[in-house]
């Protein structure tokens, strides 16, 4: 073997912690809650846009520049290892001149000392991951041809909204809308001109619904809408609003040609989740009965 091809043995760590694609630090609290690294050393960017000398002395201020929420979330989470001498995990965004923050994934062992407590753990940049991750979950959360949520990720908001309902007494209503006689809608006008009525459809709700609303497709050409803080008589003031200016909207194949049959609920404190869906499936289920293109409701 060529000898410039053999690799040297490093006579300590000291030689490789500078090579090494993160972090390696000793973290120190002391009772009076005074931060500071006393030991931080590492290679990546990171290391390089922080004012090391500093750190040493006092950790504080840069934890309290961290963005956003990550500020409590880190306070809460050296608490929580300190209180309990559980192992520090926990990631958190680092503001970056000129840049997006970098996301840093932080690991550390706390233990004891006379006047406080010292971890000694590693950091590492995963800008990368956090973005594949957010990645990964807009596609599992997101339905495809009309990039609205699609039904895990309303079942998730639903949920989160039902309990915020029972717990604070506000009113929560959702709609359930489907496209009427679309099968023939499809068959005289192909289904690609389908799909494109379909996502038309999502962009035009959208546009009736405030931001903190979601529309969400279901499957085929059901959706539903989910209307916190809203009750059920302002739901179908909506409703009928939608239902007008989707008959009244050209979708490229003549005004009137796309209605909707739309039944609409509104929460009862406590119930089950599916109690409200079955409600609102039952209120479409009349509108359909009813003639279509009109919005039925039960409470
Ligand atoms: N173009 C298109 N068609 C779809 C899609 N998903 C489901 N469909 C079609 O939607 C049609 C739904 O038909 P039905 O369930 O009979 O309902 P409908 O014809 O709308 O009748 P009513 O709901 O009773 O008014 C079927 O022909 C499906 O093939 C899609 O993503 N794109």
């Amino acid at each position: 073997m060529p000898v410039n091809d053999m690799i040297p043995t490093p006579h300590s760590a000291d030689n490789l912690v500078p090579h090494i694609p993160g972090v390696i630090f000793q973290f120190y609290r002391s009772h009076c809650g005074r931060m500071n690294f006393p030991y931080l050393e590492g290679g990546g960017e990171a290391l390089a846009l922080i004012d090391r000398p500093q750190l040493t002395e006092d950790a504080g201020n840069l934890i309290e520049q961290l963005t956003g929420s990550d500020h409590p979330k880190i306070m809460s989470a050296i608490e929580r290892s300190a209180r309990w001498m559980l192992p520090l995990t926990t990631r958190f965004r680092l503001p970056f001149p000129k840049e997006k923050p970098h996301w840093i994934a932080v690991s550390a062992n706390p233990e004891p000392t006379e006047n406080g407590v010292r971890w000694n753990g590693m950091m590492m940049d995963i800008t990368d991951q956090v973005a594949e991750e957010q990645r990964l979950r807009k596609l599992c959360d997101t339905d495809p041809l009309t990039g609205l949520p699609n039904r895990r990720k309303l079942m998730v908001h639903l949920t989160h909204l039902a309990s915020l309902s029972t717990r604070h007494g506000t009113p929560l209503s959702i709609m359930m809308l489907d496209v009427d006689h679309f099968k023939k809608l499809n068959d005289r006008w192909g289904h690609l001109q389908g799909d494109n009525v379909l996502q038309q459809l999502a962009m035009q709700t959208q546009l009736l619904l405030r931001c903190e609303d979601m529309v969400a497709r279901l499957g085929g050409e059901e959706f539903m809408v989910v209307l916190p803080l809203t009750p059920l008589q302002q739901c179908h003031k909506l409703a009928d609003r939608l239902r007008h200016a989707i008959a009244s909207h050209d979708f490229g194949i003549g005004e009137g040609e796309v209605t909707l049959s739309i039944g609409v609920a509104e929460y009862r404190c406590g119930e089950p989740l599916r109690n409200m869906i079955e409600r609102a499936d039952q209120a479409l289920y009349s509108a359909k009965e009813d003639g279509r293109d009109c919005v039925s409701l039960l409470p």
